[in-house]
Formats: structure tokens, C-alpha cells, sequence
């Protein structure tokens, strides 16, 4: 990750209110190291448990604990499923995670899906929606089963909310269901390759089968959940597998409907900052909110928004770079370091 930020020195007026840990796209597999697709970038499959283990041991040991840490997605690779080790291997990250003394939440990136399908995912320890906040007398701001999306309140008045970007997707789809179908046409309609993972001469390259986004039932609750926010004065955190800001990814790696869960997010005031894995070399960027000339298609007037920039951060893999640590001090301005 080539952007990274100097810790400020803490005023007293600026004291740390918490943190939270960080860790994005393990890829665990008990191999030899290897390369992506590209093979430009090295895999070092194995060596990502002992870069976990460091992690974890650099979490505990801290003075002030993190309140929890956020998996973002990607936690073994799919080559797992080719050697038929995915359980095996998921079961060894697990136990590696047991040694964190805070809990974890987990989100599920491609590769989850490579190895598992959706109900197996569902019911296993991969899912940590039981650590959800429920909001008495507000039943719209529960979500649906339909997707694998909860929010959370780690400190009082900081909501953080995990989203389901392969909602919309084929990856985890049951083959014969009507979502898969309406799915592959979405995507086929945006990508006429025979490779629907090849993103060969794409006008929105994001339209890839290791993508997937949001669908309009997922946006509304997110919406929902936002406006209760906004009106509890909450500051809110948005994690998901895949990035939604243009200028602080690959656009590749974009989800595929980035475009609306970004309108969703600036319609209000309350969220200050979206973390994401996916991206491997890493992406910083602060939304001014107002400058629409960043989002291609973006149809916001300028001017609009809260009028606090908003961050968005994608993490380097762990494998490569380590795992990052996320001071908040009113989140007016994200402070994040380098833990190892
Ligand atoms: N241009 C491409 N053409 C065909 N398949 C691709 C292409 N890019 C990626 N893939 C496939 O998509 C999946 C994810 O790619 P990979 O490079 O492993 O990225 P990551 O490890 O970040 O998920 C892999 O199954 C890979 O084989």
C-alpha cells in the first residue's frame, strides 16, 4: 500500500475515543507461494498464517485493546477447494483467530466462495451476525436473510456496518435459482468476453465474475440504517469485501453497482469512512463530498453532502503488508498506521 498516513500526534482535545484492528484477503493455503492471475503480484500462501499470528499477537498486546477486529473478506484461498483442503484450512485460520482476545467480525470476499458455498458459509464460523446490534422499535433496520449484512455499535454513538457485496453475483448463487439467472445477465449484459473474469476491453471493467454488488433490498436497509443513524448523530464505518470508491481502487476491483451504494452513502451525513480489501496493492482516498468529478456518471450536484470528507481505504493484503490498526478520535479525520 503505497499510501501511508503519519500518525498525528494526540492533542489533549483529540484523545482517543478506541480502535479497532484491521486485517484483509489472508489467503491462506498450506502451499508453496504462487502469484495472481496477472502474475505480476506474489501469493505467499503459507506464510500468511505466521503474518496472522503477528497480527493477533500485536492486538492483544496493545496497551488500550481494540474494541474488535474486521476480517474484510478472502480469509483462505480458492485454491483450497482444489485440493479439497478448504475446511481443513479455514478450520487452521479459525483456531489461529481463537488466540485474539476481542471478537472478530467476518466478512466474505471471492474466494470464500470458492471454496464454500452460501448456506455452508451461513453456518459456519465465518458468520458473526450474532454480534449484531438490534435497534428496539425499529424492525426496518434489520436485514433481511437474503444477505450476510449486520451492523454493530463498537463505542457508543460509532456504528459500523459489514456489507454483502456478492449479493448481486454469481459467485455463491445456487446455479438453477432465478437470482443466478438474473445475475449472469447483468453481468453478461456488461461483459460480452467468453472469460466473464476477463476485464479485456470493458467501458466498466468492474463487471467481472470475481465481482459482485448490492442489491436494491440490501440499499434500502443500508439506507434505513443510515437514517437512524443521522438521526442519533452516530458516526458511522461501512466495511465490505470489495471497494466503492473509484480513487481509492483498482476500478477492477470495484463492486459492480458502486455507483448506488455510493449515492445511498452521501444522501446522508453520518458516515465518515468505508474500508474494503479486494484491492491488494492497497488505495487511500478522502471523498471532498461535493467534488463529483471523481465518480465517472456520478449524477450528484456539487455542493452537496455533509461537508466532512470522507475516507475510503482499501487494504493491502495482509500477506504482503500486514495488518493496520485504526485509531478514532471522532473520526473527523482517519488515522491509521502501520502495525507491523
Ligand atoms: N483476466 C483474467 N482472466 C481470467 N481469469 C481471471 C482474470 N483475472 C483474474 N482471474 C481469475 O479470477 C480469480 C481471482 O483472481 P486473482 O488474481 O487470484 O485475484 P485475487 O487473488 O485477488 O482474488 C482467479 O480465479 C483468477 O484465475
Amino acid at each position: 500500500m503505497d499510501y501511508k498516513p503519519e500518525p498525528e500526534p494526540l492533542s489533549e482535545s483529540s484523545k482517543r475515543l478506541f480502535s479497532f484492528g484491521v486485517i484483509a484477503d489472508i489467503q491462506y493455503a498450506d502451499l508453496e507461494d504462487g502469484y495472481n492471475f496477472q502474475g505480476n503480484r506474489r501469493r505467499y500462501y503459507r506464510h500468511s498464517l505466521l503474518h496472522l499470528q503477528g497480527a493477533i499477537e500485536h492486538w492483544n498486546q496493545e496497551s488500550s485493546p481494540p474494541r474488535c477486529v474486521l476480517q474484510l473478506g478472502d480469509i483462505i484461498d480458492g485454491y483450497n477447494a482444489q485440493y479439497k483442503a478448504s475446511e481443513r484450512s479455514l478450520e487452521r485460520v479459525m483456531n489461529t483467530f481463537q488466540m485474539l482476545k476481542v471478537p472478530v467480525h467476518h466478512t466474505w470476499g471471492n474466494h470464500e466462495f470458492y471454496n464454500f458455498s452460501r448456506d455452508y458459509l451461513t453456518n459456519s464460523k465465518l458468520n458473526t451476525k450474532f454480534l449484531e446490534d438490534q435497534i428496539a422499535h425499529h424492525p426496518e433496520t434489520v436485514p433481511s436473510e437474503d444477505y450476510y449484512a449486520y451492523h454493530f455499535v463498537p463505542f457508543p454513538k460509532f456504528r459500523f456496518i459489514l456489507l454483502d457485496a456478492y449479493d448481486m453475483s454469481v459467485l455463491g448463487v445456487d446455479q438453477s435459482s432465478p437470482k443466478y439467472q438474473q445475475c449472469l445477465k447483468i453481468l453478461r449484459e456488461h461483459n460480452p468476453n467468453t472469460e466473464l473474469n476477463s476485464p479485456q476491453g470493458l467501458h466498466e471493467p468492474q463487471f467481472v465474475q470475481f465481482n459482485g454488488g448490492f442489491s436494491q433490498e440490501q440499499l434500502n436497509w443500508l439506507n434505513e440504517v443510515l437514517t437512524f443513524s443521522d438521526r442519533n448523530q452516530e458516526k458511522v464505518v461501512i466495511v465490505s469485501h470489495l471497494p466503492i470508491y473509484p480513487e481509492a481502487s483498482d476500478t477492477v476491483c470495484l463492486a459492480w453497482n458502486y455507483r448506488d451504494a455510493l449515492a445511498v452513502i452521501w444522501s446522508h451525513k453520518c458516515v465518515v469512512c468505508f474500508f474494503a480489501g479486494h484491492t491488494h496493492d492497497g488505495g487511500y482516498s478522502e471523498d471532498p463530498y461535493g467534488d463529483t468529478s471523481l465518480i465517472p456518471g456520478s449524477r450528484r450536484s456539487p455542493g452537496e453532502g455533509n461537508g466532512n470528507p470522507l475516507q475510503y481505504s482499501c487494504l493491502g493484503s495482509s500477506m504482503d503488508r500486514g495488518a493496520w490498526q485504526t485509531t478514532v478520535r471522532g473520526f473527523t479525520k482517519c488515522q491509521t498506521r502501520l502495525s507491523d
